[in-house]
């Protein structure tokens, strides 16, 4: 009938913990059956953590005592996996490398925060809103539980002088009845307590990782840069469950701890006030043993959490650079990575469990020296006839379940220390702002038909934490349709223009505007809906083609995918396929080549159909053929659309408006191809150095078909995937001054 928590607890590296077939020490008495359960099993409990359930293996306990609640005996309940470690050694004992691996974390990661549990806990607690009445509902169960067990435990005092005693069975029936009554009440409240609990816990859970990752995602790039992945990724996971031990458990197990304290205490003082309050006078030992072992538990719960991140980030960028890793035989620099992360976890999971154990048997000993003195002193009185058997009994069965509600209102400090570790670390993702928000709704511009004039005046841009200026002093205009062409040196601010017209970051000098808007009056949905990036990675979902074309356009179908498929010239390679546009995908698919993939993100930029389009290095990383079979497409893409286009490669540059040359974030040369090449100035070093390896050199005679754009007349019928042989220079070199309209 009691409410308990047999979940995997905050403490420190939780996540490893739940591991299946992780090694762990059991307590003496521990079955293999205490293994952590899995989160799914998660209860709240009338006890806040279930290491700390009542522990009678290192005591003598009435028999009895194994019936007087509905549940496996304490001594069975698992304790070090869900418990926080209270490993005040672990910097003591750890080796001195441990502090070598915990400054490296500190150096590889912006610092996290610190915080005190109870601030902590503040930031959280909102998050219960719309939970609170279930809480109190659970908090009522608690209550009802700890009544119902308080009340078997006077029955079964009261069944032990009358009936045992009296050797009457007529004497049983009563207290049996009465007994059984309270042990439904208890068992039903139990089973509703629980499931509730799991459900408001799992609850709690749900949206705080939604909120988390909401928060995440408009989060601006250089964020993602400062951060590894796989350490924000065991913040999404490990570190949210954390708080979830810290704040909806934390809050039961303090009603529970509280009101089990308050009915044992009065029940034991009016079953034995003397008695009792030899018992209580040793309670404080174990608010000491707690204080005592709280102090290093958040240092030993950050470094295990740490390590969890850096172990996942390990793995992550391992095989996220599979390739780098075999073509450079760097398998065993890997594997001494992962090794020396996986070390550090180690040692601190380690001295954790050590701390832990340590916590646990002193606990214990305290409770057998305040269960050995009250035997003792009941004894007495009962040699004295002033006591009977069955009020001895039953006494020591209250000490058995008073002892761990008082334990665990210390344990549950060390639970809200170690938690708070977690806390930290999810708040430190928490608290990075947005480097841009929506406009205020007064201050926001109705949605209009955009014409795609797209204005950069005086824009000067310095990334948060750089120590010069980006971008200084930019200004250009493209107008509706026209195609603007940057180029400039790697380092010179080309993609940074890009994140500005996205709106990844505001000007920090003059405005970026869209058909003379400014872009911080515009929602951000609007902007991004009728600005389309293509950025120099393809960007591919883990799904399969179609899906990957109709994310251009929530709501496309079949056709209109299949229409903007053919524009990218992908039709042919899709249908190829044996699942043709059902194949699945990822970002390292085989299936399909760099080129390929590119194409499928031009056909769902061809789906947004938006008046704007950026496209940053869009031939980047393919070869000349690959880079030869994206031009078309990405000329039909272009084709009455204002373009801007960040590239080192000139082959389109014969076809732009008009071309910027960036230098050090400034605009050094405006012209048009032309222009720039009869300026001799750096354009025209770039177009040379260039021409030297570049395509552009080619002089095609290809016998292509693409009509879609230009004024290519081949008369062949290649398709885009076939081999159009040497049109190359029509396509994309040798023909100054064409233009796509
Ligand atoms: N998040 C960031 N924080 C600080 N500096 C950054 C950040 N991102 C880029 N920079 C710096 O800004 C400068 C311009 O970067 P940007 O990516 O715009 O250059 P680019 O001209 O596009 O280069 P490339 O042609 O090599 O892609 C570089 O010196 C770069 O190091």
């Amino acid at each position: 009938m009691r409410l308990r928590m047999v979940g995997a607890g905050p403490g420190p590296g939780r996540g490893r913990h739940r591991r299946p077939g992780r090694l762990r020490p059991y307590g003496r008495h521990q079955p293999p059956d205490s293994q952590p359960r899995p989160d799914a099993q998660r209860r709240l409990s009338a006890q806040p953590r279930p290491d700390s359930q009542p522990r009678l293996n290192n005591q003598p306990r009435p028999d009895t005592q194994h019936h007087l609640n509905n549940q496996p005996r304490p001594d069975t309940q698992h304790r070090l996996s869900t418990q926080p470690h209270p490993n005040a050694d672990a910097h003591a004992h750890a080796p001195a490398d441990t502090h070598a691996d915990a400054s490296r974390h500190a150096e590889e990661q912006p610092a996290t925060p610190r915080l005190a549990a109870h601030v902590a806990f503040r930031r959280f607690w909102p998050l219960t809103r719309g939970d609170r009445r279930w809480l109190v509902l659970i908090c009522v169960c608690v209550i009802v539980a700890a009544l119902t067990e308080t009340a078997a435990i006077l029955l079964f005092s009261d069944l032990t002088d009358h009936a045992l005693r009296q050797g009457s069975l007529s004497a049983f029936w009563s207290p049996a009845g009465q007994w059984f009554a309270v042990a439904v009440l208890g068992a039903a409240v139990g089973y509703a307590g629980n499931s509730l609990a799991v459900w408001t816990a799992e609850r709690f859970v749900l949206r705080l990782r939604a909120r988390v990752f909401g928060h995440v995602q408009d989060l601006p790039p250089h964020f993602f840069q400062r951060h590894r992945q796989g350490d924000l990724v065991e913040r999404l996971t490990g570190d949210v469950e954390a708080i979830e031990q810290m704040v909806v458990s934390g809050v039961v197990g303090t009603v529970s701890a509280l009101f089990s304290t308050v009915f044992f205490a009065t029940a034991a003082f009016w079953l034995r006030w003397d008695l009792a309050l030899a018992t209580f006078v040793l309670a404080p030992l174990f608010w000491l043993a707690a204080r005592r072992f709280s102090g290093r538990i958040k240092a030993v719960a950050r470094e295990e959490r740490a390590a969890d991140g850096a172990i996942t980030s390990v793995v992550e960028e391992s095989l996220g650079n599979i390739v780098l890793t075999q073509a450079y035989n760097r398998k065993a620099a890997e594997e001494k990575r992962l090794r020396r992360e996986a070390r550090a976890w180690m040692r601190a999971s380690v001295a954790g469990a050590r701390m832990s154990e340590l916590y646990e048997q002193l606990v214990e000993v305290i409770e057998t020296v305040c269960v050995l003195a009250v035997i003792g002193l009941g004894a007495w009185e009962i040699s004295q006839g002033r006591m009977t058997i069955g009020q001895l009994l039953a006494f020591a069965a209250f000490l058995g379940y008073l002892y761990p509600p008082i334990r665990n209102l210390g344990q549950l400090g060390l639970t809200l220390t170690a938690a708070t570790a977690g806390a930290e670390r999810l708040l430190d993702v928490l608290d990075a702002e947005p480097a841009v928000t929506d406009p205020a709704p007064g201050a926001a511009v109705a949605p209009w038909p955009v014409h795609g004039t797209v204005e950069f005046k005086g824009v000067s841009f310095r990334y948060p934490g750089a120590d010069r200026p980006t971008l200084a002093g930019v200004s250009l205009t493209a107008r509706p349709g026209e195609f603007v062409l940057i180029t400039g040196a790697s380092g010179a601010g080309k993609s940074t223009v890009s994140k500005l017209l996205l709106r990844f970051y505001d000007p920090a000098g003059g405005s970026v505007c869209l058909d003379g808007v400014p872009l911080d009056a515009v929602p951000l949905s609007f902007l991004r809906e009728n600005v389309t990036l293509l950025p120099q990675e393809t960007l591919i979902l883990h799904d399969t083609i179609r899906e990957n074309i109709a994310c251009g356009r929530p709501g496309a179908t079949d056709q209109d995918i299949e229409r903007a498929a053919r524009d990218a010239a992908a039709h042919d390679f899709i249908t190829a396929l044996p699942d043709g546009y059902d194949t699945r995908i990822d970002p390292h698919t085989a299936r399909l080549s760099g080129g390929q993939l590119q194409r499928v993100a031009i056909a769902r930029a061809m789906l947004r159909d938006s008046p704007v389009l950026v496209l940053d290095e869009p031939t980047t990383g393919l070869d000349a053929l690959a880079a030869r079979r994206v031009v078309r497409p990405l000329r039909r893409l272009m084709s009455g659309r204002t373009t801007i286009m960040i590239t080192h490669d000139l082959n389109l540059a014969p076809d732009a408006d008009r071309i910027l040359v960036l230098d050090h974030g400034r605009v050094v040369e405006t012209g048009t191809h032309r222009e720039l090449l009869a300026l001799g100035g750096a354009y025209a070093r770039l177009h040379g150095s260039h021409n030297g390896t570049g395509i552009a050199t080619s002089t095609g005679t290809g016998t292509g078909t693409d009509t879609g754009i230009g004024t290519g007349t081949g008369t062949g019928t290649g398709t885009d995937e076939a081999e159009p042989g040497r049109d190359i220079g029509r396509e994309i070199g040798g023909c100054p001054d064409r233009r796509l309209t």
